[in-house]
């Protein structure tokens, strides 16, 4: 059976047509800039010569014409038919839900009450939702959540020092997100290393446009670096990560801006992009820096920096880390990245590798330090293979 993923971001869509089972790809893409005169849809297409990629512009930039954009290829590939059922990326899944859910009117009603906790992603997922609902009626549609996955976190690591009420009647608590990922690499890493799950303490990085950190004892969630919603944690591409909860207050009152616009310039002009004054993308920091960009050599920094403050503060919740294993476009690819991060965690007693570390590019994973009591590792995530098989698993249960 093909499964059909997608993961709706608040300006791009990301699609795969997989086989859950052998992991199988026969159509994979991005569609980007959405809602913007730049919108492009990027397809790549396994063919027997191998695999094919093709970019066109997207006219009209709608989530609806990126949709008509991905029916089509498969019509193309003659695949419409063939899929049996979709699954799709939800980022907030609040308290409800700790495993993939069947899509319902009731379990759609729970994911639009998660709104307001992820502003910049619920709303996407419900539209990507609605969209597939409208071109495949006849089909289950399953949402896997990146929230779940962080559901086995202790009550000390998940609540805040802030009015009990606050959490009873508003579910103000730590949910964390990126589940799928750091779920992937912790299985992978294990595989890797040659141990089984159930004996490993190990602290992931999810290092995206969005990033996390997770501490995965025998295979679940204790701790992460996100909270309440996606915008607590390391400094990220546009999201400032953590701050003080006094600046909200602060800066209302100096710059006249409202709450909102606050939390808006917190998720949308801050990060790398507000450090650096330049850009959101860690490629173009790291070739500016090398230009000799004071910006985006400080947003390096400051990304690094706390980076590794927030790793070995996982170490924290397990106790006696085995690894960390580094993931996400930037952690897949930035060996600059990750040696400035090892250089500051010597605290865990990790040594890198450096020429190992410079081989670690997207399709070559692998152990990245010295042999010691902590290794490090690089691992490519797969969130649309979870995402499938998540869906496989509880559509194969018995209902
Ligand atoms: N070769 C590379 N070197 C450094 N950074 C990279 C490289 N390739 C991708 N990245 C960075 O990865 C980030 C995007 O990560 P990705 O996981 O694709 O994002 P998303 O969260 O949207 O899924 C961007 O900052 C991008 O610059
Ligand atoms: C939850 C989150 O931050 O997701 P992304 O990295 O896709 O923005
Ligand atoms: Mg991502």
């Amino acid at each position: 059976m093909w499964t059909l993923v997608l993961n709706c971001g608040s300006s791009s869509v990301k699609f795969a047509l997989l086989r859950p089972d052998s992991g199988e790809v026969a159509l994979s893409g991005l569609a980007e800039r959405l809602g913007s005169e730049g919108a492009a849809l990027r397809i790549d297409r396994a063919s027997e010569k191998g695999s094919e990629r093709r970019t066109q512009a997207l006219a009209g930039g709608s989530y609806p014409a990126a949709f008509e954009a991905l029916l089509s290829e498969l019509d193309a590939l003659g695949l419409r038919p063939d899929v049996g059922a979709v699954g799709h990326r939800v980022v907030h899944g609040g308290e409800a839900f700790s495993a993939p859910a069947l899509i319902t009117p009731a379990v759609l009603d729970a994911i639009r009450a998660c709104v307001p906790l992820a502003p910049l992603h619920n709303p996407a997922n419900i539209a990507g939702i609605e969209a597939a609902r409208a071109a495949f009626p006849e089909l289950p549609h399953v949402a896997v959540f990146d929230t779940a996955f962080h559901q086995t976190m202790p009550e000390v690591a998940y609540r805040y020092g802030v009015p009990e009420v606050w959490y009873r009647q508003h579910g103000v608590r730590r949910y964390g997100f990126h589940g799928t990922s750091h779920a992937y690499v912790a299985q992978e890493a294990a595989r890797l290393l040659g141990r089984p799950l159930e004996e490993l303490n190990l602290i992931t990085a999810h290092l995206g446009n969005g990033a996390s950190v997770c501490a995965v004892q025998g295979g679940r969630s204790v701790d992460t670096s996100m909270g309440l919603t996606p915008l607590e944690g390391l400094v990220m591409g546009s999201r400032s990560g953590d701050v003080d909860p006094g600046l909200h207050d602060f800066i209302a009152r100096q710059s006249g801006l409202n709450l909102s616009e606050v939390t808006a310039a917190l998720n949308r002009e801050s990060g790398l992009l507000g450090l650096s004054g330049l850009s959101n993308d860690m490629r173009e920091l790291e070739e500016a820096a090398g230009r000799g960009h004071p910006g985006a050599r400080l947003a390096l920094d400051v990304f690094v920096y706390r980076l590794a403050k927030t790793v070995a503060g996982m170490a924290v919740a397990l106790g006696r880390p085995d690894a960390l294993v580094f993931t996400g476009g930037i952690g897949e690819n930035s060996a600059g990245v990750r040696a400035a991060t090892l250089a500051r965690l010597g605290v865990l007693g990790l040594e890198p590798d450096d020429e190992a570390n410079a081989r670690a590019v997207r399709g070559t994973p692998g152990v990245i330090s010295r042999p010691g009591p902590v290794v490090a590792l690089v691992v490519n995530t797969n969130e649309e293979l979870m995402i499938a098989r998540g869906a496989a698993l509880l559509l194969a249960q018995p209902v």
